[in-house]
């Protein structure tokens, strides 16, 4: 069965700067597929390229076998995308902008679950406006799983969230994948990475410096540990 993602030799440059110089990994169905790097590393630009927000100068990417950059909307309702800003419409409350999202959508998850499961019911009376940082990603997660997609991609979905939530996240994300869809995140946390994925790609200077289960990559020491060594050496 051919990859739900795959990314080959991508090459991506804004200006001067480059921003992907070869990149490669592929992501499956059923497993989260976690994408760790340093800053300017390139993940958001790959991610992006993944969504169809930004076309690659060079290589190929496919999702669910189709070019994101040139996909039609029957594409995009299959694929579920949170950005790292939220990129939520401000003046409406959560379970509004849910409930209106999941109308689009052929089979959408029941919105009062995905709701309950986040923890989005406490503030679901507040305008997205006045939501706090950890509330509103919440909010943002849920918008990109409510039309049930077969692949969601997911830009730092626990960065700065408090531990229950991040727990509630990582049990809903890790149930998406179980249900079937590929998962692809970018996290700067290795315990994120080693709880939640089935496969780490490590992205260094545009380019893919490792890619395998938590294990593989780890290589007989520790994920931080071979982070460190592979990302240290790409910036030499
Ligand atoms: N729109 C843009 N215009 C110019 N340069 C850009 C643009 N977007 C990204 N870059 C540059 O491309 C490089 C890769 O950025 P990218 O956001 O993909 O990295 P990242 O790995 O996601 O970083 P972070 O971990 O900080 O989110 C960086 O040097 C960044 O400054």
């Amino acid at each position: 069965m051919p990859a739900a993602v795959s990314v080959e030799s991508v090459g991506k440059t804004y200006g001067s700067v480059t921003a992907l110089d070869g990149a490669t990994f592929a992501a499956d169905a059923g497993q989260v597929t976690a994408v760790l790097g340093p800053n300017g590393a390139g993940k958001t630009t790959m991610v992006e390229c993944c969504e169809g927000l930004r076309r690659p100068d060079r290589g190929s990417v496919r999702v669910l076998g189709t070019d994101p950059w040139r996909a039609g909307p029957d594409h995009r309702a299959r694929v579920g995308v949170m950005l790292q800003d939220g990129g939520l419409p401000a003046s409406v409350k959560p379970l509004r902008l849910l409930t209106h999202l999941a109308s689009m959508y052929a089979a959408p998850v029941p919105v009062a679950d995905l709701a309950g499961r986040l923890g989005i019911d406490s503030f679901a009376g507040t305008s997205v406006r006045r939501l706090s940082g950890g509330q509103r990603q919440r909010v943002a997660l849920a918008a990109a799983l409510v039309g049930r997609p077969e692949v969601v991609f997911l830009d730092e979905p626990s960065a700065g969230l408090d531990p229950h939530a991040r727990l509630d996240v990582w049990e809903l994300v890790r149930s998406v994948a179980t249900d079937g869809a590929a998962v692809v995140l970018t996290t700067h946390s290795f315990e994120e990475a080693e709880r939640l994925a089935d496969r780490v790609v490590i992205v260094a200077a545009g380019r893919t410096v490792a890619d395998g289960t938590p294990a593989e990559v780890a290589a007989g020491g520790t994920l931080e540990d071979r982070y460190f060594a592979l990302t240290r050496e790409a910036r030499l």
